[in-house]
């Protein structure tokens, strides 16, 4: 290139300069506003478009879920109210409702919740097996199902199933020797005699059983999973934490129907109040992981001497880095068996013997069986091997954990597309397993579903009959896992009560269901007990 022409460039460049300057001084003022605006722009409009995007993809995923969920049978909604108008109340006219759902819709309905959320109720067998046998998780996503347990419970093995310990749980505390149950079942027994063995049937001299009953069986949780062994039905009729369980149970419920409640629970008294049992039973638990701690601790040897039960399991759990349980994660799975290793029991015991006393020709023959088995022992302990010799009393827990499940209603969210009857449901949509429903379904157990009959049990009335028909302790990969060691409880405790007494209904006292987490007894269960004249 020659000098002239590399000369001339010079020029045009530096003309070019001093053409621009003037410019690039504004065009730095201009950029610093600018650039602030962005700033505030940035602040405000990013966030608010992505949740505005949010917000609609939300809306827009229930629709679809929705759109799904409308192909499956069920009656006409509300725009707004969805079908909670036809919604008759937390009481045992719900119960009534889903009979009549079920008698008219037989497997599956639906049922919307206001205007956006619907759920999915499987009512048979067969639309149970579907759901069940998938592990699709508790729903826990926004009012829904389990979320409202969330501030008691966390995510522990109920909820969620996040701790490895689940595979492990069995075995301690099935292998319990029933003796320990044995030893609640006589307190509970002993310290209530003078009160109730009375030959009278004066109102007055019926006693209420569901808070007793609730007792016994936390002491028996607390002895067999915990080995505490101090005994909680000694402290009169009331326990706080058996007391907080109720309470807390009592507040979920109620809040479930409440449409507006969300976002200031926590400042309403009911929310305080829950908030308040919820750190008192997280106290009790972790008060039982420190003290066994201690003891651990101030004598090594000690676990050697006994069998593992739940807390030394949960103590011993080693993930495979090695690492243990946090204390918090303890904690979840403390209160977990606390809670459902207690109030479920307590609610089948009392619905049992409730039913026994409404029906003297079963109680008797129950009775009589338990008498025989232990006719000529020295003790009325029964040993691992009774526990399969009942077959009659087993029959009538069976027949009474139909007709008053324990645990009425539970609930998924699905995480994958599923097939029911021929529509595709899509993850996020709610599903309800009305145990309640299904154990009350006309099409399955017969017009006859509300008679107590413990015969249908026999083997050859089972033959032939859907093993997703009977699901007191759920079914699939999420069952219960206290499931043995439950069965075996109710039969050491109703056992022992039908040796020592005969069972009869107060005329006077009205027992209703109350169907709340687990079903409990409106005005609790009045009964009156006379001593058993062998
Ligand atoms: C008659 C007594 C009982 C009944 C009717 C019962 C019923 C149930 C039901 C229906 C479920 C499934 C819940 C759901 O899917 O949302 C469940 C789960 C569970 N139960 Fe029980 N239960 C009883 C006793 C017990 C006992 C005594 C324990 C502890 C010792 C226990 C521990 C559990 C646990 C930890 C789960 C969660 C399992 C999981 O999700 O992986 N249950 N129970």
């Amino acid at each position: 290139m020659s000098s002239v022409l590399v000369k001339r460039i010079e020029v045009l460049i530096d003309q070019l300069r001093d053409l621009i300057e003037p410019y690039a001084e504004q065009a730095k003022e201009i950029d610093g506003k600018t650039a602030a605006k962005i700033t505030v722009g940035a602040l405000v409009v990013i966030p608010t478009t992505y949740y505005t995007y949010q917000v609609v993809q939300f809306f827009r995923r229930l629709r679809k879920i929705g759109r799904e969920v409308d192909k499956l049978p069920g009656d006409p909604k509300h725009w707004l109210w969805g079908n909670l108008h036809q919604h008759p109340g937390l009481g045992e006219e719900q119960l009534d409702w889903f009979v009549d759902l079920t008698a008219k819709y037989k497997t599956v309905v639906h049922f919307w919740f206001g205007p956006v959320r619907p759920i999915v109720l499987c009512l048979h067998p067969s639309s149970v097996k579907i759901i069940a046998q998938t592990a699709a998780p508790k729903a826990t996503s926004g009012k829904g199902g389990y979320s409202l347990l969330l501030p008691w419970l966390d995510c522990n093995a109920f909820l969620v199933r996040c701790s490895a310990t689940k595979c492990h749980l069995h075995s301690p505390i099935d292998d319990q020797n029933p003796s320990a149950v044995g030893a609640c079942a006589k307190g509970f027994v002993r310290r209530r005699r003078s009160k109730w063995s009375t030959a009278s049937t004066k109102s007055e001299d019926s006693v209420e059983i569901y808070q007793s009953v609730s007792l016994c069986t936390l002491n028996v949780i607390m002895r067999c999973a915990f080995s505490f062994d101090d005994d909680v039905q000694s402290q009169g009729e009331y326990h706080p934490y058996a007391n907080a369980v109720i309470n807390m149970a009592n507040l979920i419920t109620k809040r479930i129907l409440l449409v507006f409640d969300y976002t200031i629970y926590y400042a309403t008294k009911n929310g305080r109040e829950f908030r308040g049992m919820c750190k008192y039973a997280h106290e009790v638990a972790y008060d039982l992981i420190k003290t066994r701690r201690k003891a651990l601790e101030e004598n090594p040897n000690s676990r050697k001497k006994r069998y593992l039960d739940f807390l030394d399991i949960l103590l011993l759990a080693r993930d495979e880095a090695g690492q243990g349980l946090s204390e918090l994660e303890m904690r979840q799975e403390v209160d977990t068996f606390l809670f459902e290793g207690h109030d479920t029991t307590a609610s089948a015991i009392s619905w049992c013997l409730y039913t026994l006393a409404k029906h003297p020709e079963f109680q008797t023959r129950a009775a009589a069986e338990v008498q025989s088995l232990v006719a000529g022992r020295d003790s009325e302990h029964l040993v691992w091997d009774d526990l399969n010799e009942l077959p009659y009393l087993t029959k009538c827990i069976k027949e009474s954990l139909r007709m008053t499940p324990p645990v009425p209603f539970i609930g998924r969210e699905l995480d994958a597309k599923m097939d029911i009857e021929g529509v595709t449901l899509l993850p996020g949509t709610f599903v309800d397993i009305n145990i309640w429903a299904v154990h009350h379904n006309e099409h399955v157990w017969g017009k006859d579903h509300m008679q107590y009959n413990p015969e249908r049990f026999n083997p050859e009335n089972m033959k032939g009959m859907d093993s997703f028909s009977f699901i007191p302790f759920s079914a699939g990969p999420r069952n219960c896992i206290g499931q043995n060691f439950a069965m075996h409880e109710l039969k050491v405790i109703i056992a022992r009560i039908l040796l020592k007494f005969e069972l009869c209904v107060d005329p006077d006292h009205k027992v209703s269901m109350k169907p709340e987490l687990v079903m409990r007894a409106e005005n609790g269960i009045k009964l009156f007990f006379k001593p058993r004249v062998l």
